[in-house]
């Protein structure tokens, strides 16, 4: 059945024919074979269809047949990858300085790294490299934590919008740090500055990058600090971002600190920072009665099981998460977590549910399906961007991945006998990587992701070449 939008009738720049996969609010995985995909010049998605449709939707849409993009036989489409929670600072020491739990960790590691981003070419660096590392596989959409710095902050809203990458940017609240000297702020200071990145950023009009309020979490914050906080984001509607039960020590440290709080949700409750356009990351040691609060506010979590296990912190129990309808998506949280990749974060959230399995045997485990609507759906809904990222639907922006499972040099093998698209879809999340990406879209737009792709085919369409502006490398 042919899908449209409601809007007048736009210009379509793009129309793509093959399998498409996504996740539906019904369903964790539905496969649309032959499927026709078009998308207007604003770079959403204008209508879908079936293949045997193609003369009609033509008509009714005003495109030439001929100038539609197949895609090969070892092809599909699936929903750009959303991160609901990465570091950006840390980037610059993923993959190392894992051998400490988390206080330590931060004290030892984060902090001397992060009071390093000053210095401006050297955010420049860092930032440019993870901004194209993570488009590169398939990160369309990144919430992300800078450093307490502001200007460094507003270079990484410009360099998501030039690189072209949907963007949630917090700069990091923090007004407590007794372990390296200078990297903290004063109260005003904190948000006086929260107030300069929110104008300075907005006022760029990038339009798809926004701020995000980001106290570090309560350890980091004065209660006077946490108020003022929720009260800026009341004031401008803005998202908010923080971390929360993350390790058991620190929910120790938050009962001493906040003893007047019913429990450590409590504490981001009543100083307005639990709204329904929150994300908090990890929540592995949140009790029923919390994430009871986090469903009737309508904040959501963001689960990091790389960072999780890397960390020792614990493990997430998703499947009670998801049964107190609480939104939920899947981050990478570099570099507590080591991998940028949110194919990693796929990975991790699995291994994390079958860990829980082999603990109880009757723990319902996750099916892959399941945490591909986390990776893709369930983490616009956790940004509160559903309404224009997560999956193929008309109206929405088209933020997409083109995969090749058969990408020469690639990681995987497929058998003589082509398998279902769902099994091929399994066998990308399980074993691919970024040499299966072919092209990454982020509202209609082909990125460029940094190397020359001897695996996307030749654009076949003058309205597709027409689209495909170049972004600096
Ligand atoms: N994993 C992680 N947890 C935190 N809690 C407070 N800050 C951090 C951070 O940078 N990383
Ligand atoms: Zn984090």
């Amino acid at each position: 059945m042919m899908a449209q939008s409601d809007r007048p009738a736009a210009t379509i720049a793009n129309v793509y024919r093959g399998t498409f996969m996504h996740s539906t609010q019904k369903t964790a995985l539905e496969v649309l074979e032959d499927e026709l995909l078009g998308v207007d010049t604003d770079g959403k998605i204008a209508f879908m269809g079936r293949g045997a449709e193609l003369q009609t939707l033509s008509q009714t849409f005003g495109f030439n047949p001929s100038e539609v993009t197949q895609l090969a036989k070892d092809e599909f489409f699936i929903p750009g990858l959303v991160d609901t929670h990465i570091h950006a600072c840390q980037y610059s020491y993923a993959g190392t300085a894992l051998d400490m739990p988390l206080l330590q960790w931060l004290n030892t590691y984060t902090f001397p790294v992060e009071s390093q981003f000053t210095d401006l070419n050297f955010a420049q660096r860092v930032y440019s490299q993870v901004v194209k590392r993570t488009l590169r596989n398939g990160t369309t959409t990144a919430c992300y934590f800078t450093s307490i710095h502001t200007d460094a902050s507003l270079l990484l809203g410009k360099l998501a919008n030039d690189f072209g990458q949907r963007a949630l940017v917090g700069k990091v609240c923090m007004d407590i740090n007794d372990f390296v000297e200078h990297y903290k702020e004063t109260t005003q200071e904190s948000q006086d500055e929260t107030c300069r990145f929110i104008k300075e950023l907005l006022d760029k009009k990038y339009p798809l990058v926004r701020p995000v309020v980001t106290p570090r979490f309560a350890l980091s914050c004065k209660e006077t600090l946490l108020g003022e906080l929720g009260a800026i984001a009341k004031k401008h509607n803005l998202p908010i971002q923080s971390h929360i039960s993350e390790n058991l020590e620190e929910v120790k440290l938050v009962k001493q600190l906040f003893p007047k709080y019913a429990s450590y949700t409590d504490v981001y409750l009543k100083n307005n920072l639990l709204t329904d356009k929150t994300v908090m990351a990890h929540g592995c040691h949140l009790s029923d009665e919390e994430l009871v609060i986090f469903k009737e506010t309508g904040a959501s979590l963001s689960h990091c099981p790389n960072s999780n296990i890397s960390l020792c912190s614990g493990l997430l129990d998703v499947r009670n998460v998801l049964k107190h309808q609480v939104k939920l998506g899947l981050g990478t949280d570099v570099a507590g977590g080591y991998s940028a990749s949110m194919l990693d974060a796929v990975r991790r959230a699995r291994d994390t549910s079958k860990v829980l399995t082999i603990q109880n045997p009757n723990y319902n485990t996750l099916t892959f399906e399941e945490v591909f609507r986390l990776a893709t759906l369930g983490g616009s809904q956790a940004l509160s961007l559903d309404g224009q990222t997560g999956n193929f639907e008309v109206g929405k922006d088209f933020d997409a991945l083109r995969v090749n499972v058969a990408a020469p040099g690639g990681p995987m093998d497929l058998s003589v006998n082509s398998e279902e698209p769902k099994i091929i879809l399994e066998k990308f999340l399980n074993l691919g990587d970024d040499r299966n990406i072919a092209e990454v879209y982020v509202a209609g737009r082909k990125v460029s992701v940094g190397r020359t792709n001897p695996t996307s085919q030749p654009a076949l369409s003058a309205l597709h070449l027409l689209n495909c502006s170049s972004l600096p490398h």
